[in-house]
């Protein structure tokens, strides 16, 4: 079914600028297949469309992905780590494991069996820059250079629980729908909002951003 989905697939990669090559455009489309395969006993998304999981989820996660690239190359790092909080099914993580091979992506969840399921998809797809960890984020110690969030809480919430998983020369990347001013406004003067970063997702007509942010220096 979803190798119909396959030429969308690279038509959206190609409209974002990325070059991906054909072993990783075969592990976004098992990513794909995963998702609709388990997403009934695990409970993953509320999409069961798979038209729609490309464009809600795959190319919404994969907008992200240009930015971050461009982030990571600006800072250097010999083995960047991010921590993907509330990954849930794996969005925007397993995404961002695929694409940007040289970084090493954690995704915390409170729920098992939504674990579980990134260790399988880690396994099937041989993503060994990929790992699961069942936990409240707040009960997280080590830290890392970069700490994204989708479709979790409200930054105030997000930033304040991950807090002490932040490096304090790391960046928080939150991807939102529109920008949140309510929850902007919210933040305490210990996070420094850097940008605001609007993103185009190929075939979806709605407002997306990432919103950057950083420890505040004392
Ligand atoms: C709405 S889902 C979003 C999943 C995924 N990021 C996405 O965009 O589809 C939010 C996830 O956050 C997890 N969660 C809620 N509170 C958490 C916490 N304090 N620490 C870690 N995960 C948490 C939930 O179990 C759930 O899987």
């Amino acid at each position: 079914m979803s190798a119909l989905l396959e030429a969308p697939l690279r038509d959206g990669v190609g409209q974002l600028g990325l070059s991906l090559d054909d072993g990783q455009i075969e592990q976004l489309m098992a990513f794909l297949d995963l998702l609709q395969k388990w997403n009934k006993v695990y409970n993953l998304t509320s999409l069961r469309d798979p038209q729609e999981m490309l464009t809600h989820h795959m190319l919404d996660s994969l907008a992200a992905v240009p930015p971050l690239a461009r982030y990571l190359a600006g800072k250097g790092l010999a083995s960047p780590k991010l921590l993907d909080v509330g990954s849930g099914g794996g969005l925007p993580a397993v995404v961002f494991a695929i694409c940007l091979p040289e970084l090493d992506v954690s995704c915390v969840d409170t729920v098992g069996k939504k674990v579980a399921f990134i260790q399988q998809v880690a396994a099937a797809l041989r993503l060994r820059n990929l790992h699961g960890i069942q936990s409240r984020v707040e009960q997280l110690s080590q830290q890392y250079d970069v700490v994204s969030c989708r479709a979790f809480a409200a930054l105030q919430d997000f930033t304040a629980w991950s807090a002490q998983t932040l490096r304090a020369d790391g960046i928080w990347l939150a991807m939102k729908a529109k920008k949140p001013d309510d929850e902007l406004a919210s933040l305490p003067a210990t996070v420094q909002v850097l940008n605001i970063e609007p993103l185009k997702v190929p075939g979806l007509d709605a407002e997306r951003c990432i919103v950057w942010m950083q420890h505040q220096a004392a």
